[in-house]
């Protein structure tokens, strides 16, 4: 059975459906092509190192579905599914065939797996979100588990995701993967690029296009620069590149359609930064999610020493000793939002004053240092493909840049970007409001063991500190709560996270907020990701309407 192969997909995809009996069929299928399968290989002793290696080429063909299985047994959010997948995992290994196992922790490297949802125990709500996001795309991506933490945020991301890969609209399937590809590639975000090389595939997608942009063809080349310059320095954009796309002769877009490739690529560029952020780590059956290596080798992988993420014992250890350290952190936090609170009572700066602090602000953000010096293991996955040797990332450094002020008194979301979206791409700019409105306002009113606390004012200063490092200035927002906030490390990690989402590391995300849950730093990503979305398609669309006018 060819996993391509497109009856065998079928059926993959009938285990998502909603009636017991399909998923009974269609895993009846599975099994009997499996064994079929493993016994035209022919028992094999599992002391060979690698059992299947010398069965030549249909071997990865079984590998793949092994690995499939494996991921079912653990994520399909239908208990019979799962069921039905460990015992067929068990009947393979019987038969002398060494079955793959999970490497890693579970869907983050930052977040312990007992603190993250399992599918056989979540609430009934969020298991109808569950079945729904695996019935859409035939998985549970790793992203979808973490984002569970805020089962009303996650339901609002599934239905907005799903209306732009699946839904009616002006990009055919197979441009809207590719165009996630090369979005998620510009952050070399390689758990993204593989999703999206996975589906592309599945909807007839060229392979060829998969060596790199100058396979594609040339309307999505020229969508190249407008993706480097969204996903790095959008306020460059200007009318001229809108214009260069639309009245590109043979190969132009229409303005439906680039409005939804600017949204296409602008969620994975932030998507890239949910992704880096919480240390979401490689699908179950992907390559690096599973290993068919007996245990004991290959316990790390290099990428991760590499980047300092290798050490989770160690780490854990010299956590314990600074909480005590940091214990009060949270309080002196409250504190402060306590004493703003007060002060915004009493005092009032000028306008020019306001304007001041809102500059120094902003200019301070672009001297935040990333991880920019640690060194960076090269990805060897398709992203390398995408990569324009002409623009380096160094090139991106925000330090010392000037970045000029954007006022939302002039371009808003809320009065400009949402009716033009609404007019291009129906429905969208709604889901996209109700997205971002999902996100600013969600509260549980806790700080880290706290109850009843008014938060309102710290996820404030977190958006608008994004914002600010976009140079998107509210005139009524007083800049200066923002440093009595957020701290240096809280500052690294947001900067690291929203400019070069390729460089958090475990480190990082572990220093800032040590005393919070691991919940609320979902949150705060959740947070980062769509202040983010909205300051790149800001820029895109205030471009698109200076070129109408
Ligand atoms: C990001 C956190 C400060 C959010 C907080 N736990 C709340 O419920 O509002």
């Amino acid at each position: 059975m060819d996993i391509q192969d497109h009856n065998a997909t079928a059926r993959w995809e009938a285990l998502g459906s909603r009636d017991a009996r399909s998923r009974g069929t269609a895993m009846e299928h599975i099994s009997q092509e499996v064994m079929r399968r493993v016994e035209s290989i022919g028992p094999i002793p599992a002391t060979v190192p690698s059992p299947l290696a010398t069965a030549g080429h249909s071997t990865s063909d079984l590998n793949d579905i092994l690995a499939r299985l494996l991921m079912m047994s653990k994520r399909c959010p239908f208990d019979d599914v799962r069921e039905r997948c460990v015992w067929l995992l068990q009947n393979v290994q019987d038969l002398g065939v060494r079955i793959p196992r999970t490497l890693g922790n579970g869907p983050s490297r930052f977040i312990p797996e007992k603190e993250i949802l399992q599918v056989s125990k979540v609430d009934p709500r969020t298991q109808s979100i569950f079945e729904d996001a695996f019935a859409a795309l035939g998985r549970l991506d790793n992203i979808s588990l973490v984002m569970g933490f805020h089962p009303q945020y996650l339901e609002s991301f599934l239905r907005t995701q799903h209306y732009l890969l699946q839904m009616d609209g002006p990009l055919s399937l197979h441009y809207r993967h590719y165009i996630g590809i090369m979005a998620a590639a510009r952050h070399q975000c390689s758990y993204l690029v593989n999703l999206h090389v996975n589906d592309f595939l599945q909807v007839g997608g060229d392979s060829k296009w998969l060596n790199g942009l100058d396979g594609a063809p040339q309307k999505l080349q020229a969508l190249g620069e407008l993706n480097k310059i969204l996903a790095h320095r959008p306020w460059l954009l200007t009318k001229a590149h809108i214009e260069h796309l639309l009245k590109a002769e043979e190969h132009s877009w229409s303005l439906a359609e680039l409005i939804h490739a600017v949204v296409l690529l602008t969620h994975y560029h932030s998507l890239a930064s949910f992704t880096f952020g919480c240390g979401i780590t490689p699908e179950i059956h992907s390559n690096g999610g599973h290993t068919f290596r007996p245990p004991s080798l290959s316990q790390y992988c290099v990428c991760d020493i590499a980047n300092g993420n290798g050490h989770g014992h160690l780490e854990e250890r010299r956590g314990n000793h600074q909480v005590s350290e940091v214990s009060g952190e949270v309080e002196v936090l409250m504190e402060r939002m306590k004493q703003l609170q007060e002060c915004r009572d009493e005092e009032e700066a000028s306008q020019e004053e306001m304007a001041t602090r809102f500059e120094r602000e902003k200019t301070e953000s672009m001297l935040v240092a990333t991880a920019e010096d640690e060194e960076c293991v090269p990805s060897r996955d398709v992203s390398r493909h995408f990569e324009d040797p002409s623009y380096g990332y160094k090139d991106f450094s925000r330090r010392g840049e000037h970045v000029p002020t954007f006022r939302v008194q002039d371009y808003s979301w809320e009065d400009h970007g949402y009716s033009l979206v609404n007019r291009l791409y129906p429905d969208v700019g709604q889901l996209l409001d109700e997205k971002f409105q999902m996100a600013y306002n969600l509260t549980y009113n806790t700080m880290a063991m706290h109850k009843d606390v008014d938060t309102t004012m710290l996820r404030r200063a977190i958006w608008n500190y994004i914002h600010c490092m976009f140079g998107i200035r509210y005139d009524d927002y007083d800049y200066g709560e923002i440093n009595q906030l957020l701290d240096r490390s809280f500052k690294v990690y947001i900067k690291t996270m929203v400019c070069s989402p390729e460089k958090t590391t475990k480190r990082m995300y572990e220093s800032f907020w040590r005393q919070f849950q691991h919940s609320e730093k979902v949150h705060v990503n959740l947070l980062l990701m769509e202040a983010r979305m909205q300051a790149e398609l800001l820029y895109a669309l205030r471009a698109i309407t200076r070129y109408m006018t």
